[in-house]
């Protein structure tokens, strides 16, 4: 088994409450885990911890580790603009810029130092291509993002957290703000997306984590109740609150 992600004994509080209560979990290289769990269980905090996104909330407190690559990314030593480009965050809502389709694309790879007009277009057209857009936009890339539809929009934010080559990609409730079919291709996309990066989603929708992830870690309120294989959980289950969860009975 190849690791890429290993969370040990983390916690996390905001303020005086616990959030997180020792969570030790890995994540395998090139593999989709999806966390799920009832709202307020702690997903979307135990996202924001892989890639140091908690940091940004004022009273947060995180204690224990986490290593992706064996490197403890809380260490004070850690860069954490070069972190978030190792591990890109695509969020519920598509949140493209005001800007052109192309602009979005090579904004970050403009800030990391890339100013080659032939390379920008090269990272723009293999970026969209790899978040499967490409065909639906050649045509248009200097027209506004915001003239795309939802779920463009958010291959569109894939695209662009893909143009800094990240090594991480998570994913918070990709397809909520998503109808069914875009919701399929950001699935497909998923499963495509894996073979290059780790990849962690969060998801409310049951038949989603069935379909897209290999293993999955079910939370409920701040504790990892039960983690494994994504079949074997659906199928048969340790723990009475995953089963009473999964099969629709709370949350
Ligand atoms: N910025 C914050 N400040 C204080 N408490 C917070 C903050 N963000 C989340 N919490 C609390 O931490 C707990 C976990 O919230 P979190 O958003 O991680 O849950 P979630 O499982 O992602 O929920 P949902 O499925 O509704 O998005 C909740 O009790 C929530 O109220």
């Amino acid at each position: 088994m190849d690791v890429k992600i290993q969370v040990s004994k983390l916690k996390l509080y905001y303020g005086e409450a616990l959030a997180l209560k020792k969570i030790s979990l890995d994540v395998e290289k090139n593999h989709v885990l999806a966390l799920i769990g009832p709202s307020g269980c702690g997903k979307s905090t135990f996202l924001r911890t892989l890639n140091r996104m908690n940091d940004l909330i004022p009273g947060v407190k995180i204690e224990g580790d986490v290593l992706i690559d064996g490197e403890n990314i809380y260490h004070p030593s850690t860069d954490v603009v070069m972190l978030r480009k190792r591990v890109g965050m695509v969020f519920q809502r598509p949140n493209p810029f005001p800007m052109s389709i192309y602009e979005n694309v090579v904004y970050g790879p403009r800030i990391h130092g890339q100013s080659a007009k032939s390379k920008l277009d090269e990272i723009v057209e293999k970026s969209l291509t790899a978040a499967a857009i490409w065909d639906e936009v050649k045509d248009r890339l200097r027209s506004s993002a915001m003239g795309l539809s939802g779920g463009q929009q958010q291959r569109l934010c894939i695209a662009r957290l893909l143009a800094v080559e990240p090594e991480v990609l998570l994913m918070d409730e990709p397809c909520s703000a998503l109808d069914p079919i875009s919701t399929m291709k950001i699935e497909e996309l998923i499963t495509e997306l894996k073979k290059k990066y780790t990849i962690v989603v969060v998801t409310h929708n049951m038949q989603q984590a069935a379909r897209v992830s290999d293993h999955t870690a079910f939370f409920l309120n701040g504790d990892l109740v039960e983690n494994g294989k994504t079949d074997a959980m659906f199928t048969r289950p340790h723990d009475k609150r995953t089963e009473d969860y999964i099969t629709g009975r709370f949350g």
